[in-house]
């Protein structure tokens, strides 16, 4: 059931070309230090051979995927290792969006985003533009695709909360500044993530947070333009997902999703995530109620006031209100962001 709720996430028509790769691909020269940290650094060497690696727990299961912790035999790094497994039947726009997935996070490279050491495609490693297929490696057995991932010692935000039930303003201040430069990063590449939340917040040894999981990202052409690009509402059903899922996406005709409101998305599930912070809890519905897509859906609709913690400061409340802005064209963009008072 998840796998057939992850397909159908992932047939989202992505049809436009990515920004050229980066001219030292990600998989850059290794200049590994043996005195440092059990978790790989920027100057990690590179992995040539999902061999290489040893297994040694399971982190967390996504849809459609599975995400180990694994060293490096050789140097002892400690990396995320996140396998996703295609059966045969897989509905093709499940692989074309992991093979999306891969280009997209082979070419990004950001402080601000959880670093990818290396693709494999079916235990093969994809060096800068390779074409990754994600397809039947022949053996009738399925095929997979292996992201080597930064690992992120501390875990989501979304473990955080759990622990922790809320975190203090300055704390979710730093969280927004964050993310907010990793989404200028990434919008500055066209690059819409489509799918911020807790769970693709994740946390390394320091306590930085970085985005995750491009697994619904995509590439626009240009913000402003007419390409539309239109969300289907009916291939998005994971609830996980549409509860930080902005109005437009889930009502593209009443909030008038034309061209341009895509990078608007990624503002406004920022907000549900920062209200979350503090609330303790989804903070678009009441305590009790569950959010799935009809519940969401009304309050997108009817639901004129967003419930603030009594405690939060002006700051706090005018910044939410910013990215909670139910017209994408009035809410703040993410440089306005970065110069709000909350954030300074
Ligand atoms: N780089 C990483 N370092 C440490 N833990 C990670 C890393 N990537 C993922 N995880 C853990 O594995 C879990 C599963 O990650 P995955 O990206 O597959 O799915 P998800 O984001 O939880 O759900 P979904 O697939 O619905 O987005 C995460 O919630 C996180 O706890």
């Amino acid at each position: 059931m998840a796998t057939l709720v992850r397909e159908r996430r992932h047939q989202q028509a992505l049809e436009l070309p990515l920004p050229p790769p980066l001219p030292a691909a990600k998989f850059r020269t290794p200049t590994y230090s043996p005195g440092l940290s059990p978790a790989a650094t920027p100057g990690s060497p590179v992995i040539g051979n999902l061999f290489e690696l040893e297994k040694l727990a399971v982190l967390g299961h996504g849809n459609g995927g599975t995400v180990y912790k694994v060293r490096h035999k050789g140097t002892s790094s400690i990396y995320a290792l996140k396998v996703l497994r295609f059966h045969d039947h897989a509905a093709a726009g499940f692989r074309q969006q992991a093979a999306r997935e891969a280009e997209i996070v082979k070419r990004v490279d950001s402080p601000f985003i959880v670093r990818c050491h290396g693709v494999f495609d079916n235990g093969r490693l994809t060096a800068g533009d390779d074409v990754i297929t994600g397809g039947s490696d022949g053996s009738g057995g399925g095929s997979n695709l292996s992201f080597v991932m930064e690992y992120m010692e501390g875990g989501s935000l979304q473990d955080l909360l759990r622990a922790r039930q809320r975190l203090p303003e300055k704390e979710i201040s730093g969280v927004a500044r964050r993310v907010l430069r990793g989404l200028r990063y990434l919008h500055g590449m066209k690059i819409v993530h489509g799918d911020i939340k807790p769970s693709n917040l994740l946390v390394n040894g320091g306590g930085e947070v970085k985005i995750a999981d491009f697994g619904v990202s995509h590439v626009v052409e240009c913000q402003g333009g007419g390409k539309g690009n239109a969300w289907d509402s009916s291939r998005d059903t994971f609830m996980g997902t549409c509860a930080y899922m902005s109005p437009e996406r889930f009502d593209p005709e009443r909030w008038d999703g034309g061209g341009g409101w895509e990078f608007a998305g990624d503002v406004w599930s920022l907000g549900v995530v920062v209200l979350e912070c503090s609330l303790g809890r989804f903070p678009l519905i009441g305590p009790g109620q569950r959010p799935d897509w009809a519940t969401l859906m009304c309050v997108m609709c009817f639901g004129e006031r967003v419930e603030m913690p009594e405690t939060a400061s002006p700051e706090f409340r005018s910044f939410v209100g910013r990215c909670l802005e139910k017209d994408w064209r009035k809410r703040a963009t993410v440089d306005e962001l970065l110069e709000h008072p909350f954030l300074n």
